[in-house]
């Protein structure tokens, strides 16, 4: 690693700014005067960026995303009811755009319930979980379409894409990282009693792939009823490997189990370093709160000490994580009154 890391800053959109202030706040104080100089290059993209330009992600901008290390992510989207933009454009043409061509297939998502912060459910017991999404294929790829038949009825259709390349590489991930755990265990989470084709394959790369990993026990679980287990038992859940669409939604779920989206992070990764990996929030741009310093940074503060690690900077990262766990122990009640930068700086002084 050289002594300067590069790292591409999106802020985006909503509270997307407002936490990425408080991400940059820390990965800066927690190199500076260490080994390692940050050089941070932003760059302006998201829903407003669309209205004020019409650009998604150009490939001239995508091609200098190309070129750093690293990027630091906010949330990029309209409000759901603004009509000004049309839905889907700045998520499909700009986010996943970013996550296909960086070729994330890994969408790391860990969930742990910190000492201190109060879930909503009555007996949690002890949560410490992560998610191996899947980054590029599943319902996400774009592969559909609308058409109106002969008699006018609309038909449309969102082909899942799941290639056997896809799913064997992403669940080799989840049972490498259960191996360096301390349970062990993967469960997969699909649908395979009514997705026969999309599931049988995730089914049977999973039993090939534990021959590799006889020290890791599997099993399996329907995505209905692993909802179940996530509200009545989520100390069950060591690694989760799913595909892209449930992993987004049991990922908000965890979020939401573990004391709120806004201590939730997340790293898109390429694996094999070809591209940069992507780290952000996994909570999106909250047009509720937007500009109001309202938004817990943790989150995208937990995503940069993914980042720090995934870029070989171990020691950084588990400061960062010591500083945020001192932090949110010792908060009273997760709705606080602190402002966004409040939050931040009290995580930076325990870094101190
Ligand atoms: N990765 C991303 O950029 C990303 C992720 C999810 C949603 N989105 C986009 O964001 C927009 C809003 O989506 P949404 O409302 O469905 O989801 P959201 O995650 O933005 O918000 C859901 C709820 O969580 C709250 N919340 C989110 N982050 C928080 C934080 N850090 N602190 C405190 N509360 C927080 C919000 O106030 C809101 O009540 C949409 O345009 C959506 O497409 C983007
Ligand atoms: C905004 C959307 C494309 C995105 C997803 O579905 O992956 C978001 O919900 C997330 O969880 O990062
Ligand atoms: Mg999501």
């Amino acid at each position: 690693m050289a002594n300067e890391i590069d790292i591409a800053v999106i802020p985006g959109d909503g509270i997307g700014p407002e936490v990425v202030t408080e991400a940059v706040k820390v990965l800066k104080f927690v190199t500076n005067g260490g080994k390692q100089d940050v050089k941070l290059t932003y760059y302006k993209l998201g829903a407003e960026h669309w209205l004020e330009t019409g650009e998604t992600l150009p490939d001239e901008t995508l091609a200098s995303i190309k070129q750093h290390d690293a990027i630091l992510f906010g949330a990029v989207g309209a409000a759901p009811g603004d009509t000004r933009i049309p839905s889907g454009i700045i998520e499909r043409e700009m986010l996943l755009k970013l996550r296909f061509s960086l070729d994330h297939y890994v969408n790391l998502r860990p969930s742990k319930l910190y000492p201190g912060i109060e879930s909503p459910l009555s007996n949690p017991g002890a949560i410490d979980f992560i998610v191996v999404r899947e980054g590029t294929e599943g319902p996400y790829v774009g592969n559909g379409g609308s058409v109106r038949t002969g008699t006018s009825h609309e038909i449309a259709t969102e082909v899942s894409v799941n290639t056997a390349y896809g799913v064997e590489r992403v669940v080799r991930d989840a049972f490498r990282r259960a191996s360096e755990r301390e349970r062990k265990h993967v469960t997969l989470v699909h649908k395979h009693n009514v997705l026969v084709h999309a599931g049988h394959l995730w089914k049977r790369t999973v039993e090939a792939v534990a021959v590799e990993f006889p020290e890791v026990t599997h099993d399996y679980l329907h995505v209905d009823a692993a909802t179940i287990f996530l509200t009545t038992d989520p100390s069950r859940f060591d690694v989760i490997v799913t595909d892209n669409l449930f992993g987004d939604i049991l990922t908000d779920q965890a979020g939401a189990i573990t004391g709120g989206i806004g201590l939730a992070a997340s790293g898109n990764i390429n694996m094999d370093r070809t591209y940069p990996s992507m780290f952000e929030p996994v909570h999106g741009s909250a047009p509720d709160i937007a500009g109001q310093q309202k938004a817990d940074p943790t989150a995208a503060i937990l995503s940069v000490a993914l980042m720090l690690d995934h870029l070989g900077l171990s020691e950084e990262a588990r400061s960062v994580e010591q500083a945020v766990e001192k932090e949110i122990t010792s908060r009273q009640e997760l709705t606080d009154n602190r402002t966004t930068s409040e939050i931040g700086d009290a995580i930076v002084a325990l870094l101190a």
